[in-house]
């Protein structure tokens, strides 16, 4: 708890405790999982002296990145920088000059005229300094934001290249989630950097003219530093610390700030009086976070006046060791000017050097998460190349498949199942079975997107883990229940499943119409360039049927050989279910194979094959008639009785009145 007790007060999240908010709506303590934790441990031991150590590393870092963004710009701000520090260097010099020349014996006149080189070349010194500056900023102003591309680039190909497999792997996720800072920490990385290194060459220009001048008053300059190096680090570890006992309870607050605007929250907020009620736990989390922020300003404000007050020591120091060196005629009264100047500059520096290499640390945490993920997902992606298939493969075999979905202690979804899928032109597969039976993850193996455990997919006999999956891929087109929503416009939608080639109107007039989609776009405002998100302005919202008729339309845009139809007609009303199948049924007489993932039995009467499956096994397989003409009633038989009976006329009662 914090020292106050401000935060129970306001009923909010102590340290380690839970707060009212949390206890009411969320049932306990929020725990997300976030991968920032990670850093926990390194962060709260983050030291003066590893802080130093590593700073090597981290520049080279930030300097291969920005090698590989744009060399030329790295070359300037390189050169601007090393430019900017030698004019302070001599700038220093300069100023020790001049103000020997001024101070010494002799004509006022005399010594002004005798001071006028100087001072024009403290005067170019100048000049040059503020070019290198110049030159610096226009060099890393580009040099940012393309390390940031080419490092959100890299992210993002990796992220649609690995396998299924790894996207559902918690640990991988977890990983894609935290890497997904790394670009922006690459580019603040950079600025770091180059501040970095400024201040350090500053710096030691700095240092070279105090040691010049007496080499006792580098220690000094240190001694100054060191408490606010201290100070600097303690706040922001207190900051780090308190951020990640605080996480869950902001991301809390924010969540219910997120549902008080939610579009598909607004109805029951209004109807049932919600508002209120969340509006009320918001305003007790927010004011918990805000007594921490203030826990932790009074403790800032501590430290920054302890640094602050040994800092004034160290300077009182540093100046009576300066009166005591002119004191003793060690020193010049022109070479102590300078000294007090340099200790400025040097202090000023070396404080600067101390923040940014505690910015650069943090921002490399991150950075190491991107280089962990690119390594990683460097394992984990689908094979390029393999085998390529024949132009017409005549079938698709599981041979003893099981599968289970990646994660610990996951039982098999597929549990040895062997079938043939005929790909003959024209043919209706249905998978036929339970909720949670395996027909979805069936199909998944299909369309290659997940390997058996054990067993294989086989594809006229060759084994779908040596085929080159961009072929097994091309091969198949998926409309699913549930199919994605692109928010861009209606023509992008029907579309996109095949971008490598430029839309071919006709194609699109075909498949509009095979899906019904015909009718819909005359009625949008702009037609086929309508924007299906309501996120932006002029968007257009379609409802739950119009969308799964422009999904199908988008499937049969595609045109492979394979349609994957998974509930294809859960949002349709009756007569749009009816024409649905009957394009399903003209889509396989156009030449595909269908593969019918569906509930509706009546639908699955018109197949040309059945599997059926229970609980990961394959229980049946034939053809509906077939199924149905069993003796012994098979689960096909008693799912499909159990639909008919719901149609049977309902005998009048006897009797009533
Ligand atoms: N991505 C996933 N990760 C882990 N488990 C999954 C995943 N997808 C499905 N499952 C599990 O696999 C099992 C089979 O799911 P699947 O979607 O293949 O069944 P289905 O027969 O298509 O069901 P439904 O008829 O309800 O659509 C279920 O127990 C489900 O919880």
């Amino acid at each position: 708890m914090d020292a106050d007790g401000s935060a129970a007060r306001d009923g909010g999240a102590p340290e380690g405790g839970v707060s009212e908010a949390e206890r009411e709506l969320f049932g306990g303590a929020l725990v997300y999982d976030t991968s920032w934790a990670r850093y926990e441990e390194e962060r709260y031991q983050l030291g003066l002296r590893t802080m130093v150590g590593g700073t090597p590393r981290l520049v080279g870092t930030a300097v291969r990145l920005a090698w590989r963004a744009d060399r030329r710009a790295t070359l300037l701000v390189a050169a601007a920088e090393l430019g900017r520090s030698a004019t302070q260097a001599v700038a220093l010099l300069g100023v020790n000059r001049l103000l020997a020349t001024l101070l010494a014996e002799g004509e006022m006149a005399g010594r002004l005229r005798a001071a006028l080189p100087v001072a024009v070349l403290l005067g170019c010194a100048a000049l040059i300094g503020a070019v290198c500056g110049a030159l610096s900023t226009l060099g890393s102003g580009p040099l940012e934001p393309k390390v940031e591309r080419l490092a959100r680039e890299q992210y993002l190909e990796r992220a649609y290249q690995v396998e299924m497999a790894a996207m559902e792997d918690d640990e991988f996720h977890r990983l894609l989630e935290s890497a997904q800072f790394g670009a922006t920490s690459a580019r603040t990385m950079i600025r770091h950097c180059v501040a970095v290194v400024s201040a350090l060459l500053s710096l030691l220009a700095a240092a070279t003219v105090l040691t010049a001048l007496h080499p006792v008053l580098l220690p000094m300059l240190v001694l100054m530093v060191l408490p606010r190096a201290w100070a600097t680090l303690s706040v922001s570890r207190r900051r780090y610390r308190s951020f990640h006992r605080w996480v869950q309870h902001s991301r809390g607050a924010s969540m219910l700030a997120r549902l008080m605007t939610d579009t598909d929250a607004a109805q029951e907020i209004r109807v049932h009086g919600i508002g209120p009620y969340i509006l009320r736990h918001f305003r007790g989390m927010s004011l918990s976070q805000e007594s921490e922020q203030a826990r932790l300003a009074r403790q800032a404000a501590r430290t920054e006046l302890l640094a602050a007050a040994c800092t004034g020591g160290a300077a009182l120091a540093t100046y009576l060791i300066l009166a005591w060196l002119l004191w003793g005629g060690t020193m010049a009264l022109a070479a102590a000017g300078t000294a007090v100047l340099a200790i400025r500059t040097g202090a000023a520096q070396l404080d600067s050097l101390v923040r940014q290499i505690n910015y650069l640390h943090e921002e490399s945490l991150y950075v190491g998460d991107l280089d962990r993920l690119l390594a990683e997902s460097a394992h984990r992606r689908i094979p390029s190349g393999g085998q390529r298939l024949p132009a017409t493969v005549e079938r698709v075999t599981f041979e003893h498949v099981t599968f289970s979905y990646p994660g610990e202690g996951n039982a098999p979804v597929l549990d040895d199942v062997s079938l043939t899928l005929p790909l003959r032109r024209g043919a209706v597969i249905a998978l036929v079975g339970e909720n949670g039976s395996g027909k979805s993850t069936l199909a998944k193996l299909l369309c290659g997107l997940y390997l058996p455990q054990r067993g294989s997919v086989r594809w006229d006999g060759v084994d779908a883990a040596v085929i080159d999956r961009q072929d097994i891929f091309a091969r198949c087109a998926v409309v699913h229940q549930d199919h994605y929503r692109w928010p861009m416009t209606a023509r992008v939608n029907a579309t996109i499943s095949r971008t490598g080639t430029p839309v071919d109107e006709e194609r699109l007039a075909r498949s509009a119409a095979q899906a019904g989609v015909d009718e819909l776009i005359p009625e949008l405002p702009r037609g086929w360039q309508t924007l299906l998100s309501r996120t932006f302005k002029g968007g257009h919202q379609l409802s739950g049927g119009q969308w799964q008729r422009l999904g199908i339309a988008r499937a049969h845009y595609r045109g492979a050989p394979i349609l994957i139809v998974d509930e294809p007609t859960a949002a349709l009303d009756a007569k749009a279910e009816q024409r649905i199948f009957d394009q399903i049924r003209s889509l396989a007489d156009g030449g595909q194979t269908i593969v019918l993932i569906t509930h509706r039995m009546a639908s699955v009467r018109r197949a040309d094959l059945v599997h059926v499956l229970h609980e990961g096994r394959l229980v049946e397989s034939g053809t509906p008639e077939e199924l149905l003409a069993r003796e012994e009633e098979g689960h096909y038989r008693s799912l499909y009785d159990l639909q008919a009976a719901q149609f049977a006329p309902v005998p009048a009662p006897r009797g009533g009145r």
